[in-house]
């Protein structure tokens, strides 16, 4: 039976290259994938994971219809065995309705991958929808770690290294990067709620107990 599944995690945990990995293994056996994403970090239309590989993609827009996508493409005669949706806590709740129709009415697997809550651990609505209709929800094996040493659950937002809360839920971003930027840390929840990144952990570590009294 084909399925939904909705590989999750947090961010920098292979998420992306387990995209390409099952993409590869299908390919090399003669399948052909449809590959959709939006607002991967290497640019429109492109798959890209942080171990350097990258594929062509279909970037998809805020009204896409997916199903529709899918059945044009077949009624050209053109083919696809499977389907991979990277970057899919971006999607519209609409096209993961999309992608549950694509699994039951075109009898094809659907891989969903991403993330499954924003920098401040609430559910993006895509996730959301992927949590509630997806066969399968996977938590990727390779867990990515708080500077503490704990596995990391939680992705932080962060300025100058400095956990932000405040802002829009999209803005794309790595987990490396100029310090000055906006970028994200991943961190265990006790330090999410803490607000403590790497680097405010650094300074509080650095500073003194108590100041002298002369
Ligand atoms: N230089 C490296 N050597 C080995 N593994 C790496 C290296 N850089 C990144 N990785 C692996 O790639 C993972 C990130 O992969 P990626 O698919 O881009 O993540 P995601 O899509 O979940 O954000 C890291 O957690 C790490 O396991
Ligand atoms: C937490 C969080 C993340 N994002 C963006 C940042 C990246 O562009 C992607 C996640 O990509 P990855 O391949 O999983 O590393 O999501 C965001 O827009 N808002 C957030 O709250």
């Amino acid at each position: 039976m084909p399925e939904l599944v909705f590989f999750s995690g947090t961010m920098d945990c292979g998420k992306s290259t387990l995209a390409l990995q099952i993409e590869h293994n299908r390919s090399a056996r003669g399948l052909v994938g449809m590959i959709f994403t939006r607002n991967d970090r290497a640019g429109e239309g492109k798959l890209s994971s942080r171990l350097g590989l990258v594929t062509d993609a279909v970037e998809v827009g805020e009204h896409a219809d997916l199903y529709a996508h899918l059945v044009d493409h077949l009624s050209q005669g053109r083919r696809a065995d499977y389907v991979i949706a990277d970057e899919a806590q971006f999607l519209v709740p609409e096209q993961i309705d999309q992608l549950a129709r694509v699994v039951d009415d075109l009898d094809l697997d659907v891989y969903a991958f991403g993330i499954t809550t924003d920098f401040r651990s609430k559910l993006f609505p895509g996730s959301q929808r992927l949590v509630e209709l997806a066969d399968r929800v996977e938590v990727l094996q390779v867990e990515a770690l708080c500077w503490c040493g704990a596995r990391a659950t939680h992705n932080a937002r962060t300025v100058g290294g400095v956990m932000v809360v405040e802002g829009a839920q999209v803005v794309v971003g790595d987990v490396t990067g100029s310090p000055d930027e906006v970028g994200y840390e991943v961190l265990c929840r006790r330090h999410h709620r803490r607000r403590m990144t790497a680097a405010t952990a650094r300074a509080a570590a650095l500073a003194p107990d108590f100041l002298p009294i002369t």
